[in-house]
């Protein structure tokens, strides 16, 4: 495994730090910037081949393979002005960028490359899209759980427009959660109880060998409960509602202003 830079040490940039770390053998070097300190010393005094360098230009230079983990709005304030030498590869993680907006802002023949790690690339148990695929970074992801890699950014950008649907799912549980709680149920027994219904979807889901359509089928009963509900609350109308939100959501990833 390559030297590896992360320019941003936050939420996810700490995910794709552990999942590297943690992962038994030879873990890489891994060279982080500054900002986000407190993340970055946590996971320097956590790994060995984990260093802060002075500033996002060290972090650069120390490393084959360059992550870059800030916001989209500090994007220009992290990257003006870097020097990326073309034997370098870069890896775009920031929602919302395209390769050739960050290539203006970098300046650099080398080679980048989109992804959208999740949190679970912590436990190395996440599938990464990529755009496009590139033998070093499709390694590293291999590591993390798995490597997706897509044409171009227009098929990219339909993936990461799945990932923004993870934290409605989230509030699904919680609204069931809470409607439980308004019919009298202990709070904590309704949580506790919409958490294991829904690890037993997931489980589920582990199953590739079933559809979704046929994992849907598989748990309703004719004229009963789930039937119910799916016809009477997620029919046609909000179906379609989904399906806009979701249209609206490629319209703007595919033309951010
Ligand atoms: N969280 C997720 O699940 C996913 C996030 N992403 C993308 O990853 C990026 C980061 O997201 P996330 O980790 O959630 O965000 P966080 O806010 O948790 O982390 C961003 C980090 O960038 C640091 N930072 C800000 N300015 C600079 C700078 N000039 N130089 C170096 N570092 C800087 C921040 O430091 P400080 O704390 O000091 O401000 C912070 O530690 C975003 O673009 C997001 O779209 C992509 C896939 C999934």
């Amino acid at each position: 495994m390559k030297r590896i830079g992360v320019i941003g040490v936050g939420e996810i940039g700490r995910a794709l730090v552990t999942g590297l770390c943690d992962g038994g053998d030879e873990p890489p070097e891994v060279f982080l910037s500054p900002r986000g300190a407190r993340t970055a010393a946590e996971l320097s005094a956590r790994h060995e081949g984990v260093q802060v360098c002075a500033d996002n230009q060290e972090v650069v230079d120390r490393s084959d393979v360059v992550i870059i983990a800030v916001r989209r709005q500090d994007r220009h304030e992290a990257l003006a002005g870097l020097r990326v030498d073309d034997d370098k590869v870069v890896v775009n993680v920031m929602a919302g960028v395209a390769n050739d907006e960050l290539r203006r802002t970098l300046a650099t023949d080398a080679p980048l490359i989109r992804a959208i790690p999740l949190p679970a690339v912590r436990e190395r148990r996440s599938v990464t899209v990529i755009c496009p695929t590139h033998p070093v970074v499709d390694a590293l992801f291999e590591r993390l759980g798995g490597v997706l890699p897509v044409a171009d950014e227009v098929a990219f950008n339909v993936f990461s427009a799945l990932t923004g649907t993870l934290t409605a799912h989230y509030s699904y549980l919680a609204t069931l959660t809470s409607w439980a709680a308004d019919q009298g149920i202990a709070p904590g027994d309704a949580d506790r109880y919409v958490r294991g219904l829904f690890q037993g979807v997931g489980r589920a889901l582990s199953d590739e060998t079933r559809s979704l359509h046929q994992l849907a089928a598989d748990h309703e009963t004719p004229g009963g409960n789930n039937e119910r509900v799916r016809t009477t609350w997620f029919g046609p109308d909000n179906s379609d509602a989904l399906h806009k939100a979701l249209d609206g959501l490629l319209t703007h990833l595919n033309r951010p202003e």
